[in-house]
C-alpha cells in the first residue's frame, strides 16, 4: 500500500455550538486523487483546513507527511488554495509567484508554472487589474509553486467560464500523472466525476461513503433503461416511469431482465439506451438517507 501522507484519526472540529466535523478518520496516500462531496456547510472546508494545519482539531488526531500539520517542514510539503483567497491587488502576478515560490527550497519555474495554469501572457499585469477568473487561476496555480507532493483545492474552478476550468482540470491531471497527489472539493458534480478516482461523500461533519468513483456511482444500482415504444405493459422490476417526450425512461435494478421481459412481452421499441445512475443520482440517495449510526 502507498505510503499515507495525511490522516484524521476519529478527528471532530466544533464552532462554538456547531459540531463541524464529527469524528472523521480518513487516510490520504500517495499518488491518490480524492474528491470531497458533499452539501453546502457538510464539512468540506474544515476537513481541508484540519489537513492543510490551518485549524487544529477539537478533539483526535490530524497528521500531515507524518507529522504535525503545523510543523512548517511539513507544509513545505503541500500546496493550499482555499475557497477564498485575497491575493494583494498591487502586486504583479510574476511577483506574486516570486514571494510564494521565496517559502520553498524546490520551487518550479515562473514561466513554466504560469505557462500551466494559462497565465503565461499575464506576468507583468497588477493583480488588482485581473479579472475573476483569472484571480482564481492564479490562486490555484500558488497551490502548486512549491512542488508540492500533495495539494488540497477547495472548490478550485468556482467562478470560471467552461473553456477555463477545463484548461484547470487539464493542469491537474498532469500533476497527478507525474506522481502528485490531490485533495479536492467540488460543487459541480461533472468535476469529481472527470477528476476523482476515490470520492468522499461527507453529510453533516460525517463521512457517509468513500469509495472508488464506479462504486459510488454504482451504489443506488439503479439503471436507466429509456426507449421509444407506445404502450408499454406493467412489467416486473420497473421502480420508476418517466415520459420525456416520445421517451420512456423506466428505472430498474436489472436492466438485462428488463430487456428480456420486453422481448418476451413482444412490445415493439426502439432506441434502446441503458445508462448507469449519474454521479448526481448516487449522490442524492446517499446524502437524503437515515444517517448510519456508528
Ligand atoms: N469559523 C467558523 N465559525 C463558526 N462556524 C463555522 C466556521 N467555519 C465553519 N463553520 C460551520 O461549520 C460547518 C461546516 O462548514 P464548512 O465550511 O466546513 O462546510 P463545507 O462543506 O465546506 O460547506 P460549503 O460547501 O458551503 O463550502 C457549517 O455549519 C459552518 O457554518
Amino acid at each position: 500500500m502507498a505510503e499515507i501522507l495525511a490522516r484524521t484519526v476519529e478527528a471532530t472540529r466544533r464552532y462554538g455550538a456547531v459540531t463541524a466535523l464529527d469524528r472523521v478518520s480518513l487516510d490520504i496516500r500517495a499518488g491518490e486523487l480524492v474528491g470531497l462531496l458533499g452539501p453546502n456547510g457538510a464539512g468540506k472546508s474544515t476537513l481541508v483546513n484540519l489537513f492543510a494545519g490551518l485549524r487544529r482539531p477539537t478533539s483526535g488526531t490530524v497528521e500531515l507527511l507524518g507529522g504535525s500539520p503545523q510543523d512548517p517542514v511539513r507544509r513545505r510539503g503541500i500546496g493550499v488554495t482555499p475557497q477564498e483567497t485575497g491575493l494583494p491587488p498591487a502586486l504583479r502576478v510574476g511577483e506574486c509567484v516570486d514571494f510564494v515560490a521565496a517559502h520553498f527550497p524546490e520551487a518550479v519555474s515562473r514561466e513554466a508554472l504560469l505557462e500551466r495554469f494559462g497565465l503565461g501572457d499575464l506576468v507583468r499585469r497588477q493583480i488588482g487589474g485581473l479579472s475573476g477568473g483569472q484571480k482564481r487561476r492564479l490562486a490555484v496555480a500558488l497551490a502548486f509553486v512549491g512542488n508540492p507532493r500533495l495539494v488540497f483545492l477547495d472548490e478550485p474552478t468556482t467562478g470560471l467560464d467552461v473553456e477555463a476550468r477545463h484548461a484547470l482540470w487539464d493542469a491537474i491531471r498532469d500533476f497527478h500523472a507525474g506522481g502528485g497527489t490531490v485533495v479536492l472539493t467540488s460543487h459541480y458534480l461533472e468535476e469529481i466525476e472527470a477528476l476523482a478516482e476515490r470520492v468522499v461523500v461527507i453529510g453533516e461533519g460525517r463521512v457517509l461513503t468513500d469509495d472508488t468513483m464506479d462504486a459510488v456511482r454504482g451504489l443506488v444500482g439503479v439503471r436507466r433503461v429509456t426507449l421509444t415504444g407506445p404502450g408499454l405493459p406493467d412489467l416486473p422490476g420497473v421502480l420508476g416511469v418517466e415520459h420525456e417526450g416520445s421517451r420512456t425512461h423506466l428505472l430498474t435494478a436489472d436492466a438485462d431482465a428488463l430487456v428480456r421481459e420486453l422481448v418476451l412481452a413482444g412490445v415493439p421499441f426502439s432506441g434502446l439506451e441503458i445508462r448507469p445512475t449519474s454521479l448526481e443520482e448516487a449522490f442524492l440517495t446517499i446524502t437524503t438517507r437515515e444517517p448510519q449510526t456508528a
